[in-house]
């Protein structure tokens, strides 16, 4: 065991030096079968004749604010926001339920243009099963107007498709509204969508009306989820998710995208918990920044990650985050499906 990598343990506020964590797995088969009997155990709701549940994606090129649109839609944290691109690496469904509609979101990676890593060629694959697979389509735009790389994620749209609907995002930060409307006609050129609705993910605007638009598309049926439900994911996946999104959050621009989170033990007791979940970074070279001067940015993630996961226990939490870096782990076969890259 070389003394290499570096450990923030929040409580002691003790920094120490480890090697090898164990080989995490972020979502297991069985916390989905966990979820599933929760579903079955729970008592099916009174369905008013005329309910519609569908499933929905939502695409777009990173940054346009896909992920900020589904929380607001579902007012709650279910994926991660942040400025810097290709944030939303994982496959997140968000649900929202209504008195006559159930909305099944899929929230899907930011489309890459640049086909370099096996990660890259996943998240695309990926993008086009979930678009076949839906009943509607959300394609987000920035309402300041068409970029290239928006075009390419139109390609990604089935041929034909009529189930979907422009969201021109960030109207907020439009000068004026004038310009909108000659956007919805370039917009109509370039796709035949079954709806434009302007929107601001970030101040609410209009989302009840994308939430209108989208009910069209959803088929008759008995809701999937219990109302109560806002996420398909395991509070382990959560926790993974909480961590990966204080490190972009704290680090902003100093942190490489090539990080991911494991979570190596989990423990669970009546009141209290303790989870052990290690940073992985691409290069030696990244470990440092992530680790801070001293301790203290890894310090402050655990901590901040801390607060947010006790909360969402309902535990007091023990929590411990190590640093360490699996080189190249974006290329390799193998470490992304231990990661739950499928
Ligand atoms: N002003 C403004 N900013 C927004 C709006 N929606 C999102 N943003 C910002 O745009 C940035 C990107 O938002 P995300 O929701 O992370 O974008 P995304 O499309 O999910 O990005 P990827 O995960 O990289 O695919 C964040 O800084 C958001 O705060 C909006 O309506 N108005």
């Amino acid at each position: 065991m070389t003394k290499e990598e570096l450990q923030t343990e929040v409580e002691t506020e003790e920094v120490l030096t480890a090697e090898d964590g164990a080989e995490g797995v972020v979502l297991r088969e069985d916390d989905a079968f966990e979820a599933m009997l929760k579903n079955a155990m729970s008592t099916a709701p009174s369905v008013p004749e005329g309910f519609r549940c569908g499933y929905v994606a939502v695409v777009g090129r990173p940054n346009v604010g896909k992920s900020t649109l589904i929380n607001r839609l579902i007012g709650e944290k279910v994926s991660i926001t942040s400025k810097k691109p290709q944030t939303t690496r994982d496959r997140v469904l968000g649900v929202v339920t209504e008195e006559d509609a159930q909305y099944v979101f899929v929230d899907t990676p930011g489309f890459q243009t640049k086909v370099g890593s096996q990660l890259i060629r996943r998240m695309n694959r990926q993008v086009r099963s979930t678009l076949n697979e839906v009943d509607a389509i959300v394609l987000v735009i920035e309402s300041g107007g068409w970029r290239p790389a928006d075009l390419e994620v139109v390609n990604l749209l089935p041929k034909d498709a009529k189930n979907v609907i422009l969201a021109l995002n960030k109207t907020d930060l439009l000068k004026g509204r004038d310009k909108l409307l000659p956007l919805m006609a370039e917009s109509m050129q370039k796709f035949p969508f079954a709806a434009i609705v302007p929107v601001s993910a970030e101040k609410g605007r209009q989302c009840d009306e994308l939430l209108k638009e989208i009910k069209a598309f959803l088929p008759e049926s008995v809701p999937f989820f219990d109302p109560d439900t806002y996420t398909d994911r395991s509070p382990r996946f959560l926790a993974a998710e909480t961590i990966r999104e204080k490190a972009f959050r704290l680090l902003g621009d100093e942190l490489p995208y090539g990080c991911a989170v494991t979570i190596d033990r989990w423990k669970e007791e009546d009141e209290a918990a303790e989870i052990i979940a290690t940073l992985i970074v691409e290069r030696e070279s990244h470990k440092p920044i992530v680790i801070g001067e001293g301790g203290a940015k890894l310090r402050e993630i655990s901590r901040l990650a801390r607060t947010d996961i006790a909360a969402m226990l309902g535990k007091r939490l023990h929590l411990e985050v190590w640093v360490r870096v699996r080189r190249g782990w974006s290329d390799d076969a193998r470490a992304l499906k231990s990661l739950g890259y499928d």
